[in-house]
């Protein structure tokens, strides 16, 4: 009888074992020998210190809109590259038009959490924001007690922007008692502070630096009261308080709906710059700061229907255009003297620009413009990539003249626009608000437009006939006057000035003028720090005399 014989099985197809296939990526990995506890505890002790990662745990409550609470905690310290653990304390059903409902958490079980966090992760700064009950706070302080952290930042959160209440009358005392003598900073806003003063009336700076001084009374350590939510103020001003001084933060009021969580991305932006090392002072700056980059970029999304839209902590990935880390404060003051380079006169002298610079500081230039006319755009890339170390390690901003790709690309301080260039609103959309925008304005008209248009400071000129610009007709002293006197924002003198005439510009003694740009009398002169250093000395002369 014929066999009939059954087909060959197919050949399974060759699928190396996962194992073999994380040995293939990673041959560091043994399957054989588990490290006992001990080593490898070790070996993470070690790794733990070649890596370190900045630790901000929140305590706070989640928002489901996510805008506010955990939610904008942990995205806030993932863009300032802190790591973020969280404990949840309540749930909140929110969006953009309010709180629709809130469950707190059993306290026990936000004790569990603390619990697991803090005794297992290398927590550097503790940040709270709701905390919905008496009991929370209490089951809080001992954790801290158990388990000491660097800092503690203490937001009050209370009421939400909506009017919503997130913690109730009962948790001020465990509050005033408690948290705040272990706190670090407490950040109330003027709602908040008035409600821990039992219910004082906050309605202008003054009053916000009585409170600042009350709570500090409490036992925190710093104290900052935010004035966000103040009626009528042109500006975002907060209140800082040490103990001894006020400083009043100020930045741009931003014009837009998508405020919803400022005041925890606040809090945890200063909680993620304590983790990485700040001063309490820098922490909050930089913290102030990135709240007002986040809303400027996101100042036009829109998500929801309601009045108070979340805005974006990661805008800084949209945009690489934007680089975090350069954000210069201006200084007025910063416009003394103000060194403008020249490509011709620097070859014609046989010195590099990055030479010249580097001259004009050690001289005393207190701001620097690069104005390369007709340089190779690589070559002079590559010097003002060079400008802008020499530049930011003394401290003096750095400005590029009219080209705002230069100045993007070498991450410098700001731009300077004439009237034929870039609109400096457009150039502010581009830069942002960090950076410094001067415009060239020769009549009242311009000077009101270049405030409207968000410049810093404008350059007025020419005061005395030059030769550094064709066709530049000269203003002299009585133009300085008229548009010094209209301007709102501050003013450099230009054009044709010198160590001869310098003296009698500055003694003037106008409004709003702060110093004189200089570029011959500076660069087409054969020593340019000693011309830097008499020009510097002939300005504080006449400064001391107007
Ligand atoms: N429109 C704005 N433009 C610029 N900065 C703002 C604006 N609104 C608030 N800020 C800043 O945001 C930070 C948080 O302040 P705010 O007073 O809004 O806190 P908050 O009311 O606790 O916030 P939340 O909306 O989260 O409750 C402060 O530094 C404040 O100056
Ligand atoms: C959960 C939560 N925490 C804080 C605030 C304050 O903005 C909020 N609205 N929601
Ligand atoms: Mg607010």
């Amino acid at each position: 009888m014929a066999s009939v014989q059954p087909p060959p099985a197919p050949l399974a197809p060759h699928r190396p074992s996962i194992a073999a296939a994380l040995r293939f990526y990673s041959p560091a990995v043994s399957p054989r020998v588990s490290p006992s506890p001990a080593a490898r505890s070790r070996r993470l002790a070690v790794a733990a210190r070649a890596m370190p990662w900045p630790h901000v745990l929140t305590v706070a409550g989640s928002d489901s809109g996510a805008g506010a609470g955990i939610q904008a905690d942990i995205k806030a310290c993932a863009a300032l590259g802190a790591y973020c653990s969280s404990v949840i304390t309540a749930v909140t059903a929110q969006n953009t038009v309010g709180v629709q409902g809130v469950h707190a958490v059993p306290e026990e079980f936000v004790g569990e959490q603390l619990r697991s966090v803090l005794s297992d992760m290398s927590v550097d700064v503790v940040k709270t924001g709701m905390l919905p009950s008496a009991g929370i706070v209490k089951v809080l302080c001992e954790s801290l007690r158990k388990f000491p952290v660097k800092a503690l930042v203490v937001d009050p959160v209370m009421v939400s922007t909506s009017g919503d209440t997130l913690s109730g009358p009962s948790t001020l005392t465990t509050y005033r008692d408690e948290l705040f003598p272990m706190a670090d900073i407490v950040t109330p806003n003027v709602k908040e502070a008035s409600k821990l003063l039992g219910d004082v009336s906050l309605q202008t700076i003054s009053d916000m630096r009585s409170a600042a001084e009350s709570i500090y009374k409490l036992g925190p350590k710093y104290v900052l009261v935010k004035g966000g939510d103040m009626p009528d103020s042109t500006d975002a001003i907060d209140v800082f308080f040490d103990g001894k001084e006020f400083i009043e933060l100020r930045g741009l009021r931003i014009k837009t709906r998508n405020t919803h969580g400022t005041g925890c991305t606040l809090a945890s932006c200063i909680a993620a710059e304590l983790a990485k090392g700040a001063s309490m002072l820098h922490a909050v700056e930089a913290a102030k700061k990135f709240v007002e980059s986040a809303l400027y970029h996101s100042k036009d999304l829109v998500i929801g229907n309601g009045p108070q839209g979340p805005f974006d902590h990661l805008f800084s990935l949209k945009s690489p255009l934007y680089k975090m880390g350069s954000l210069h404060k201006f200084n007025p003051d910063d416009l003394f003297l103000y060194a403008v380079t020249d490509s011709g006169m620097n070859k014609k002298w046989g010195r590099s620009i990055e030479d010249a610079v580097k001259a004009a500081i050690e001289g005393g230039a207190t701001i620097v413009q690069l104005r390369e006319k007709d340089a190779e755009t690589r070559e002079f890339l590559e010097a003002a990539k060079t400008c802008v170390e020499i530049c930011r390690s003394s401290g003096v901003p750095l400005l590029i003249n009219d080209r705002i790709d230069v100045a993007l690309a070498c991450n410098a301080d700001g731009v300077h626009v004439g009237q034929s260039d870039m609109p400096a609103w457009e150039v502010r959309e581009l830069l942002g608000p960090g950076k410094i925008i001067g415009v060239s304005c020769k009549t009242p008209a311009q000077a009101e437009q270049a405030w409207k248009d968000g410049a810093d400071y404008i350059g007025c000129g020419g005061v005395f006939p030059t030769t550094t610009k064709a066709n530049n007709p000269t203003l002299g002293f009585e133009g300085l006057r008229t548009v010094c006197f209209a301007s709102k924002l501050p003013v450099v003198a230009i054009g044709g000035i010198n160590a001869r005439n310098a003296g009698s510009v500055m003694e003037l003694g106008l409004p709003n003028l702060k110093g004189v740009a200089v570029v011959s009398a500076l660069f087409d002169r054969e020593c340019v720090a000693t011309e830097t250093r008499s020009l510097r000395s002939i300005l504080m002369n006449a400064c001391s005399r107007s």
